[in-house]
């Protein structure tokens, strides 16, 4: 369905935009129909960057994104529209979504003048009441109000039920749980799994680990731009290879441990070398060789469905 090809995105900094800073570096991977992907990384690792340049926010510097064969940034006019009706986005802040001085479901009446102005009024109505409740909400006690009436849960769901009522097939989800509490989290989290069932395939956005795990069959590790680690997300859960997706592990609370039982490393984070391995400033790994300074390492399949970029892989 969605194919990212060798993708890089460098962004133009400092005062006058002299400066270059890849926060994007040769990305590759995909996402069939009805799968859930995670892209997992800390903090600037650039997993909302390659969310902003599938869903066209911003233009890619090099590579391609493909959906359904089609390369993205050649759609123009109804074939672009078309893509919006398939691929759509929701992100961290539902509340920065909305406009406060309108309503909520505003965002089902503009998806109804823009997208299906020739649906009679009261068939699109059955159609948001439907939406909504395959969504868990009760249109009766959702409608009709203000964004603040709401909780950060029904606004989320809210943008669910629009991407669905838009027959959308692709589903950028951009650490949309983050700011839920636990209970709402895991109803959101069970949600994309019933759509995902229904054939909806998501990228899930997420720093959390763990949250990977639970909901994704594949997941793309994602360390200062560049993919350390890709494959099966069980697989790289029981076999985590490359420092950096070791370190995350070890970084993930464990409710039958104490917390100072766990190991965990937080080195203080160094720049760069230009051209060596991303982790190489922060590698304990005991396969740490003066090459990780100078050479990037590629992805090498160290199982099927499982690959890593690092020089321990290199057999
Ligand atoms: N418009 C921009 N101009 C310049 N630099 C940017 C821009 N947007 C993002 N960046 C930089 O690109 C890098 C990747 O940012 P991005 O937002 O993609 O990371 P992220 O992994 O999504 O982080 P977070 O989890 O904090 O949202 C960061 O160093 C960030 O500062």
């Amino acid at each position: 369905m969605l194919k990212i090809e060798d993708i890089t995105k460098t962004y133009k900094t400092g005062t006058f935009g002299g400066k270059d800073l890849k926060a994007v570096k040769n990305v590759s991977f995909d996402i069939h129909d009805g799968e859930i992907v995670s892209l997992i990384g800390e903090s600037g690792s650039g997993k909302s960057t390659i969310g902003k340049m599938i869903l066209r926010l911003i233009s890619t510097t090099s590579g391609k994104i493909y959906f359904n064969d089609k390369d993205v940034s050649l759609l123009k006019d109804s074939e672009l529209k078309e893509y919006y009706r398939h691929v759509q986005g929701v992100f961290q802040d539902p509340f920065s979504t909305y406009n406060p001085i309108f309503k909520a479901d505003r965002i089902f009446s503009v998806l109804h003048e823009e997208f299906f102005p020739h649906i009679p009024a009261s068939e699109w109505k059955g159609r948001v009441d439907t939406a909504l409740k395959s969504v868990g909400m009760n249109p009766a006690h959702v409608l009709n109000k203000f964004p603040h009436q709401l909780s950060g849960g029904q606004l989320q769901r809210f943008l669910i039920a629009r991407a669905l009522l838009l027959d959308t097939k692709f589903l950028v989800a951009d650490e949309i749980i983050s700011m839920l509490d636990a209970s709402t989290r895991i109803d959101v989290l069970n949600l994309l799994s019933d759509l995902r069932s229904k054939g909806l395939s998501v990228l899930f956005i997420t720093h959390d680990l763990s949250l990977g795990y639970y909901i994704s069959e594949r997941a793309v590790i994602l360390y200062k731009g560049s993919v350390v680690e890709i494959g099966e997300t069980k697989k790289i859960f029981d076999n985590p290879v490359h420092p950096y997706t070791r370190m995350l592990m070890s970084c993930v609370p464990r409710l039958d441990k104490k917390w100072q039982d766990v190991e965990v490393e937080l080195t203080e984070k160094k720049p760069m070398t230009a051209n060596g391995c991303v982790f190489y400033e922060r590698c304990h790994s005991e396969y740490k060789l003066d090459e990780c300074a100078h050479q990037s390492p590629a992805l090498v399949e160290v199982e099927p469905n499982h690959s890593v970029a690092c020089v321990c892989c290199k057999g």
